[in-house]
């Protein structure tokens, strides 16, 4: 009670009408603390500092793990009875059945449940193990499809909805292909966008491979592999997950080989192959030289230019679409609300707050300007919020992460380094306080709600502005089944030289304050006044002085 108390002073919390959401919030101060951040992310190798909360999960007392033996299962997978499909038109059926659409030669059958998966692929025992222990009982369809592609040893190219467990589809697969650990060097490479995605995998596998001592990386400043020390202990790793620039760095200095790597993975495939990230991408593929390579690509949105260029790198791959293609998450309730001018989104978003929010509550802004901006703005409103952007420093990012997860943070203000990939389980809200630049921006962005089939809600606000952009986000709230008025169906979609510009530069917005330009002008104008004032009656003052000086000097 303390706790809501504390954090919510000015704000409204409707208690009886998310009772449910109370009870997590108010049982968050019982949590015992979670190791920091940064440290649980310290292989034990690279622990020089002797952190001891740096330690990974123990390996099951059955030493190698693959004895199903250790830790007693708490539960079955579901469909667990159902025979396995047999026949391509019944492969066919329950892709239909599974929105799963495929493209490609040889498509393996999809699985039905893990059990089929465990039984079809002779699943190592202690990945069956961890996928109960996880809760994961039930595959979501890019793993009924991805899995299966990938251990077949196919390249795969996959657009699946935000929050629909892409990451298990490909780490579950490496991990079994990997056997077990050796001091080769890395055998598996999975490449992301930010450094925040790369941390989430890392604990995602590290959850995955209980019971089987890997050796993963995730190259960070802590974990430079420029230094000759650290570059020595990389060369008996099996795993590392990195952002493009680390490790384009790394393999300019030759501190890093990936000459051994088996299995290449983009996530968030779309961005990677921007400009921006593509020449490093290049240069990694390029470093990648071995014959047995299979790449795999994932994201929630591949556009088609895209899909054209990563097929002109990739073997005979097989693409895997479910739901609508660059679609959004359906289980996400989204609306549009029409501000008016730039002032108007913050009368909006007080106005939302004094209704009373259902935190977390997660807004996006166009800039780290403008991040900072409706920070100080809403710093004031007696709400929990902080902000989180690339100049604010690795440990407080890391900070920010894990108090949003934790409950600590209401609302956090972002920019687009959180739009892709982040996993905040309980987001109820998404604000895009500023339109998005691009379709797949939007479907991003609105993803960090509505995860693993929860039910979320996204709001986008629009000024008179972002106006002739409007269609697009209304043919994606259409495909997805949101209820859209008439006229907005009715819009025109802007051209494709309109798109491209918005994306190269976003709309130019007045600096978000509580103050209009009238207001700020008129107190400029009385600061001036008092300012003039001021110095007219130290003038008289030092005249009056000098007077009376001067009769001193003649006495
Ligand atoms: N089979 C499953 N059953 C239940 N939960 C699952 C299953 N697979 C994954 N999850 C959970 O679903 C959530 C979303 O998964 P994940 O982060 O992999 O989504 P994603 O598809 O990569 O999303 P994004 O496109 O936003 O990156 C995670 O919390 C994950 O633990």
């Amino acid at each position: 009670m303390d706790l809501f108390r504390t954090l919510g002073a000015g704000a409204k919390f409707n208690k009886s009408k998310y009772s449910r959401d109370f009870e997590v919030f108010r049982n968050a101060k019982d949590q015992s603390p979670l190791p920091d951040p940064l440290s649980a992310d310290v292989v034990p190798e690279l622990n020089f500092f002797k952190d001891p909360t740096a330690e990974t999960p123990k390996p099951s007392k059955t030493g190698d793990g693959d004895d199903a033996a250790g830790k007693a299962t708490p539960k079955e997978f579901e469909n667990a009875e159902l025979e396995p499909l047999k026949t391509e038109s019944d492969a066919n059926a329950w892709r239909k059945q599974n929105n799963i659409k495929v493209y490609g030669t040889d498509v393996p059958f999809p699985f039905q449940s893990f059990s089929e998966l465990c039984n079809r692929f002779s699943l190592r025992s202690y990945l069956r193990r961890n996928l109960l222990e996880s809760d994961y009982v039930k595959p979501t369809p890019i793993q009924m499809q991805a899995m299966p592609i990938m251990l077949h040893g196919r390249e795969v190219m996959a657009c699946a909805p935000t929050g629909s467990g892409k990451t298990l589809a490909f780490l579950l697969p490496i991990l079994h292909d990997l056997k077990g650990p050796t001091k080769e060097g890395f055998r598996a490479l999975i490449i992301t966008p930010t450094r925040e995605l790369a941390q989430q995998i890392y604990r995602e596998l590290k959850k995955l491979s209980v019971g089987k001592p890997f050796k993963t990386c995730v190259l960070t400043k802590a974990t430079n592999a420029t230094n000759a020390g650290v570059a020595a202990t990389l060369k008996s790793f099996d795993i590392l997950i990195s952002t493009p620039l680390r490790l384009v760095t790394a393999l300019k200095e030759d501190s890093i080989k990936l000459e051994k790597v088996r299995h290449l993975v983009l996530d968030e495939a779309d961005k990677l192959l921007e400009l921006g990230f593509l020449e490093q991408v290049d240069e990694i593929f390029a470093a990648c030289t071995s014959e047995t390579l299979q790449k795999s690509l994932f994201s929630a949105t591949i556009p088609s230019g895209v899909e054209q260029l990563a097929k002109t790198v990739m073997k005979d791959p097989i693409r895997i679409v479910i739901g609508s293609k660059n679609g959004a998450t359906e289980t996400i309730n989204q609306r549009l609300l029409f501000v008016g001018q730039e002032e108007g989104k913050l009368v909006a978003i007080r106005q939302l707050i004094q209704e009373g929010i259902r935190p977390p509550v997660l807004i996006f802004v166009q800039s780290i300007e403008r991040a900072k901006e409706l920070f100080h703005e809403l710093v004031y409103d007696g709400i929990n919020v902080d902000v989180i952007h690339s100049e604010r420093t690795q440990a407080q990012r890391d900070a920010i992460v894990q108090n949003f997860r934790r409950g600590k943070i209401w609302v956090l203000i972002a920019t687009e380094l959180m739009a892709r990939g982040i996993d905040f389980k309980g987001v109820n809200l998404v604000i895009n306080y500023d339109f998005p630049q691009s379709v797949q921006s939007y479907v991003h962005r609105i993803g960090r709600t509505g995860r693993a089939g929860r039910a979320g809600e996204a709001v986008t606000y629009f000024t008179k502005e972002d106006a002739p952009y409007l269609k697009t986000i209304v043919n994606v709230m259409k495909e997805s089944g949101c209820d859209v008025p008439d006229w907005m169906l009715q819009l025109k979609n802007p051209t494709k030289s309109m798109k491209k510009n918005l994306r190269q530069r976003p709309i130019s917005r007045d600096q978000i304050k509580t103050v209009s330009e009238y207001d700020e002008r008129k107190l400029k104008r009385k600061h001036e006044m008092v300012e003039a004032s001021k110095r007219r009656k130290l003038k008289t003052a030092g005249q009056t002085a000098a007077a009376a000086h001067g009769d001193d000097d003649e006495s």
